[in-house]
């Protein structure tokens, strides 16, 4: 599991650690491990050329130090200042070493870059405010042309630290050296895809951190959260989902639904809907056990022996359906409430009924149907991700899963969880189904609702991304990637235990 921690908690941090040591201390454990990485990305050190893109701040100090003991292992190392001051000692260190430091000049900045074995972004860092200006914005247009690869400084200069926000340009990264701590934007897109691989450099932050703001979770932190069926499992101790999802115009809603939830493995799922529907469901999946009732007239919507339901994907919002929510919402069950289900929450009327309940609940809606949720445009949503997510956990008093290019899952109090997996062959008709789906049957396994939607959403990217082989995918793909995505995360864990 990687912790992450917003800018003002790693400066309070790094204030209380940089009061008990010598100063410049930290500076030099940063570029340290800097120049390590970097030297790992070059095929030797001696004689390869490295530019160092230099900010006024200590994102450029680090560069510096970094790049002055490149110098003193043979690099021919070269700073272009993008900032109309640098750090002194870092500038004096770099010179000591014999590198060769130049002001940013329009005219031979491309031909100093493409010449490059390697490119070191150290313009801005935890500092950075708003979109990049020239020359900065300048320097990461050539970076990103140029062949060398490219290592970022802390992050990739552009990104949000805290959002992962990108306004205009910044820099894209192969690599990103970050120091004591993950920082939030590092996970969430469009920054995530802006820092390629990320190395953590210790510098000795860690006691003096709080818990973190954010956290991304890999395949060792999953596999021992997956439910494993003992000897003594029998259907109902393994978890009976009831799923309302589909009707008569959506038809494959409820296939795709039911389809996840047996995929990622349950006692039983039992399915209620119009009778073409259960004929439907019933043809793909017999081992279903379905019930015929029309949401929209049946009173009867008892969800039975059931361990937890899944309502709303293409189930329409025909005040049946709401009645059907209702009752649902009114019951002890966990719930997750997902597409039109959200809809009718979003009008109001059950809101309350959402916010009041004392048994889990999971919504998962995507950056639309959250901005409704919140009564708010879709864009702001887009923008602030991370805000929204977390606002809309703490206002509904619930787990909130919002899904998109970085699915992030907040539960009020706790720190929010960035999924890392997946494709963006994803954004297909009916994936959000299935990923109803497999974290239905999770929560009926006995998953709080807020680790089965961390699990949920990290193995139907797995599952993407071991489906789709190179071709596009459609959503019944995806359903034949989740059992491998399940072996494989397990068979890490095992490799992992020896
Ligand atoms: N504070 C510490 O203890 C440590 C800090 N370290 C480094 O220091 C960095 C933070 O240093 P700073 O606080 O000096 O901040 P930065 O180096 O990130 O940048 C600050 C400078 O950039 C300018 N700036 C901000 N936004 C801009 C934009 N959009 N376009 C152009 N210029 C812009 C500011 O005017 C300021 O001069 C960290 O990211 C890390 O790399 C490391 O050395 C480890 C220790
Ligand atoms: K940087």
């Amino acid at each position: 599991m990687r912790s992450a921690h917003t800018v003002g908690i790693v400066r309070e941090a790094e204030a209380a650690l940089m009061a008990r040591l010598p100063q410049g201390a930290l500076m030099r454990r940063a570029a340290t491990g800097l120049a390590v990485v970097c030297a790992r990305l070059l095929p030797r050190v001696y004689g390869s050329r490295v530019v160092l893109l230099v900010g006024g701040g200590d994102n450029g100090g680090d560069a510096l130090y970094a790049g002055a003991d490149l110098s003193a292992r043979g690099a021919d190392v070269r700073a272009v200042l993008a900032g109309d001051r640098a750090h002194e000692g870092g500038l004096a260190a770099l010179r000591a070493a014999g590198g060769r430091i130049a002001d940013f000049q329009e005219d031979t900045a491309e031909d100093t870059l493409f010449d490059a074995d390697l490119i070191v972004d150290g313009m801005l860092g935890i500092g950075g405010r708003g979109g990049l200006r020239a020359p900065h914005a300048v320097l990461a247009g050539l970076a990103a042309t140029a062949p060398a690869p490219v290592v970022a400084v802390d992050l990739p200069s552009g990104v949000d630290a805290d959002t992962g926000e990108v306004t205009g340009h910044a820099v894209r990264a192969d690599v990103t050296v970050t120091f004591g701590t993950y920082k939030p934007g590092l996970f969430i897109d469009p920054g995530a895809d802006r820092a390629g691989r990320v190395h953590l450099v210790d510098i000795g932050l860690g006691p003096e951190l709080p818990g973190p703001s954010l956290l991304s979770f890999e395949d060792a932190d999953i596999a021992p959260l997956l439910p494993v069926p003992d000897a003594e499992s029998d259907k109902y101790r393994r978890g009976l989902l009831a799923v309302r999802a589909g009707s008569a115009h959506y038809r494959g809603a409820a296939v795709l639904t039911v389809g996840g939830a047996l995929r990622t493995g349950v006692g039983m799922v039992r399915y209620a809907g119009p009778s073409p529907v259960v004929d439907q469901v019933l043809a793909r999946w017999p081992e279903v056990v379905a019930d015929d009732v029309d949401p929209l007239s049946s009173t009867d919507l008892d969800p039975g022996r059931a361990a937890a339901v899944v309502i709303g994907p293409g189930r329409g919002v025909l005040p049946g359906n709401v009645d059907e929510l209702h009752v649902v919402l009114e019951s002890d069950l966990p719930v997750l409430a997902d597409a039109d289900a959200l809809t009718i929450i979003a009008a109001g009327t059950l809101s309350d009924l959402v916010r009041t309940r004392t048994a889990p609940t999971l919504l998962t809606p995507h950056a639309g149907e959250l901005a409704r949720l919140l009564d708010t445009d879709r864009e702001e949503v887009e923008a602030r991700r991370l805000e929204h997510v977390t606002r809309a956990a703490r206002e509904l008093n619930c787990t909130v899963l919002l899904k998109g290019s970085t699915t992030l899952i907040a539960h009020p109090g706790s720190p929010v969880a960035a999924n890392g997996t997946g494709t963006p062959l994803l954004a297909t008709a009916g994936s959000g189904d299935v990923l109803s789906g497999i974290i239905g049957a999770l929560m009926a396994s006995g998953l709080p609702a807020t680790e089965a939607a961390v699990c949920g959403a990290h193995l139907h990217g797995r599952a993407a991304v071991l489906a789709h082989d190179g071709a596009p995918i459609s959503a019944s793909d995806l359903l034949s990637g989740i059992p491998r995505a399940i072996a494989r995360i397990r068979g890490h864990n095992r490799t992992k235990g020896m």
